[in-house]
């Protein structure tokens, strides 16, 4: 099965979660365009979105659902994202799409995250994937120092600006075998915007699209 019918499969699999009237919180990227490619032609009514980035507001809009700002709305019964890896106690590292820190808000604003992924973003530990983590542009040589001291390579996410107006590092060579230390180190950092480690909060269900079909975990 090619990578985009697994993402299509495990797309259709989230919307057993979503129901009529909710207001629902939407991650970024491509598993979670095919989620709403499927939830437009699903039939469910939604009474709004809380969105994590201005691509997954537009494509929101143009099926009908109506975004909010988070600020509007209490906290939300569910949020839906895809990841970059995840690990077998669900915690996750996302950011490859950039969109770490309006996901992380609003993961922390959800009472269940359900995190959609293909099988390809299994891992037993975290950190094949780059980290990424969110800088004020002027802490950027600064911050990037202290993860080189930290044993990571960091490197600047060229031409790339988050839709807060920041950078993007993505850092490899951290040892990410206790991702929840890590986390709490890397957030203190001054200037650190978003670690894009969720380990202290992670998903609560993962769905992962095999060949052999839709594990829930
Ligand atoms: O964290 C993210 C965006 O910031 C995405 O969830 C992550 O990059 C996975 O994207 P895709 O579904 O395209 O593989």
């Amino acid at each position: 099965m090619s990578q985009q019918r697994l993402k299509i499969e495990v797309a259709r699999a989230a919307l057993k979660y979503v129901e009529d009237g909710m207001t629902l919180g939407v991650g970024t990227g491509s598993t979670v365009n095919a989620f709403i490619d499927e939830l437009a032609s699903s039939g469910v009514r939604l009474e709004a979105a809380v969105s994590s980035s201005e691509e997954t507001t537009q494509r929101l809009e143009k099926i009908g659902v109506r975004v909010i700002d988070l600020n509007q709305t209490g906290d939300l019964e569910l949020y839906i994202d895809g990841a970059d890896e995840v690990d077998e106690h669900k915690r996750l590292i996302k950011g490859g799409g950039g969109a770490l820190t309006r996901e992380k808000i609003i993961a922390a604003a959800s009472r269940k995250f359900v995190c959609i992924v293909d099988a390809s973003k299994c891992v037993g530990v975290l950190g094949e994937f780059p980290l990424p983590i969110e800088v004020i542009p002027m802490a950027r040589a600064m911050v990037s120092r202290k993860l080189v001291g930290m044993g990571g390579r960091p490197e600047l996410r060229e031409g790339f600006t988050t839709d807060n107006g920041n950078l993007i590092l993505d850092v490899r060579n951290l040892d990410l075998v206790d991702p929840v230390r890590v986390e709490n180190e890397i957030n203190q950092i001054p200037g650190v915007v978003t670690c894009g480690l969720f380990a202290k909060r992670g998903a609560d269900v993962v769905l992962v699209a095999t060949e052999n079909g839709i594990e829930s975990r």
